[in-house]
């Protein structure tokens, strides 16, 4: 048992060279090293046990939430678990409005991401000790519990404290059979690992095809930076997934909002569910015109990967500017968050497809949306987790799918921890990869 108290935080810099070969590229982000600003705390208990956490950033912006998160260990370092989770509440609090931090935030940007990489770790280390994987931590937890996690500061006018409570106990009602389910047949997923926006059209037919064979049905494809192109990919996705496969569409932010309207009507003939990210992340009403626009299309606007906070949520939801809600397991912050954002959700009867991929956010987000499943919406209908096909063989507990599902992890943790060989190899600079691609580049 965890008596004692935290004696360290450590942060460290890992970025993977992903630009090389454009995974992950999209219509805004051209060359993305998928990087993590990775935390892990110690404590002086003899059996050794730390919590692991994370944020996803890319490249350079690395450097500055690591800054970010050595400047917040101050109120980490020195509490004892018992004393967070037991007020998890104020903790949070006291980490997102440290007095000083929040004016470069306050709860978005670095500092945002650095409070959920600390907090990540804090969940991870808790659900370790309890022995228990994060979503069974969750499932298992009284509704009081579960409340006394979240700050509900400015979203009292959309969910009061009140009606979060209910919402939980009435999650509790089947929660064994959904329970049972998941373990027997996982969480719903789609993939996104086919078509990033820098793959060439060889590329993508093979890997849809190859994704096809395995048993994906739902398939998301990046768009937004030239129609033409966009119209190229769209029907060779199309073609070959056939008319009965979900399409979903993913424009990173790139246009204005009445562009939008017109680049979306265009290639509404391709039958895509959603359109993800069709303006700035930060423009609720923007979302809400374009809403609007489209719905007659039967297309809906997704989007929450780079909404920082629940007030922002809060406001997405109030103006009907979403269609499908994707929560992000490291830019809220950490579960204290995204458990405020679930339960804003069922509340506005918005089904939440979280975002994931990156490094880590298929472990992290997988363990949220079960408990989502299990304890608060109790539906499957419209939703679905995605999935992305990289780096998941450096962790200790990679997420394990089966058709096209996430099976639920029985590990105990958030699946948060690195293995120690790929953290030493992948640090920047000092790792073996970036000492050996920084060579090359002054060898040129
Ligand atoms: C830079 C990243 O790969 C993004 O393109 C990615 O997160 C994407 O928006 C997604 O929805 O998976
Ligand atoms: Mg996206």
């Amino acid at each position: 048992m965890i008596t004692g108290k935290i004696t360290s935080l450590h942060v460290t810099d890992v970025r993977f060279p992903t630009s090389l070969e454009q995974h992950g590229s999209d219509a805004m982000h051209t060359d993305p090293d998928y990087s993590a600003a990775y935390v892990v705390i110690e404590t002086d208990v003899t059996d050794g046990l730390k919590g692991h956490g994370l944020t996803f950033t890319l490249g350079k912006g690395t450097e500055i939430v690591v800054c970010a998160v050595k400047a917040l260990s101050g109120h980490v370092v020195g509490k004892s678990l018992e004393e967070i989770v037991n007020d998890f509440r104020h903790f949070y609090r006291q980490l997102t409005s440290d007095s000083q931090l929040r004016w470069i935030g306050p709860e978005k940007g670095a500092v945002q991401l650095a409070a959920a990489a600390v907090l990540n770790a804090v969940w991870d280390l808790w659900a370790k000790k309890e022995k228990k994987p994060l979503w069974k931590l969750l499932v298992d937890m009284n509704p009081q519990q579960l409340v006394s996690c979240i700050d509900f500061r400015y979203i009292t006018d959309a969910l009061t404290e009140e009606e979060a409570l209910e919402i939980l106990q009435n999650g509790k009602q089947g929660q064994t059979v959904r329970e049972v389910q998941m373990l027997k047949s996982g969480y719903p997923a789609y993939t996104t690992s086919c078509a990033w926006l820098g793959y060439p059209d060889e590329q993508l037919k093979k890997l849809c095809s190859d994704a096809l064979k395995e048993g994906w049905t739902r398939f998301k494809v990046k768009v937004g930076a030239d129609l033409k192109d966009d119209n190229r990919r769209c029907e060779l996705i199309r073609g070959m997934i056939g008319s009965d496969n979900l399409m979903m569409l993913d424009a990173n932010q790139r246009w204005d909002v009445n562009e939008a309207i017109t680049w979306v009507k265009e290639l509404a003939k391709f039958k895509p569910i959603w359109i993800e990210e069709p303006t700035s992340p930060d423009d609720i009403l923007g979302h809400a015109t374009i809403s609007k626009a489209i719905a007659p299309l039967n297309i809906g606007v997704a989007t929450g990967e780079q909404c920082h906070n629940r007030v922002m949520f809060k406001q997405f939801l109030q103006a009907r500017a979403l269609q499908f809600l994707q929560i992000d397991s490291c830019r809220l912050g950490s579960v204290n968050e995204n458990l405020s954002v679930l339960l804003m959700a069922k509340k506005f009867n918005i089904p939440v497809c979280p975002h994931a991929g990156g490094v880590g956010l298929c472990e992290l987000v997988q363990h949220l949306i079960l408990f989502d499943y299990i304890s608060v919406s109790g539906s499957l209908d419209n939703r679905m987790c995605e999935y992305v096909d990289h780096l998941h063989e450096h962790f200790k507990y990679p997420v394990v799918i089966n058709d096209a599902a996430y099976m639920p992890p029985k590990d105990p943790g958030y699946s948060t921890e690195m293995t120690e060989e790929s953290v030493l190899k992948y640090q920047f600079p000092s790792g073996e990869v970036w000492q050996n691609l920084l060579k090359e580049s002054t060898n040129v």
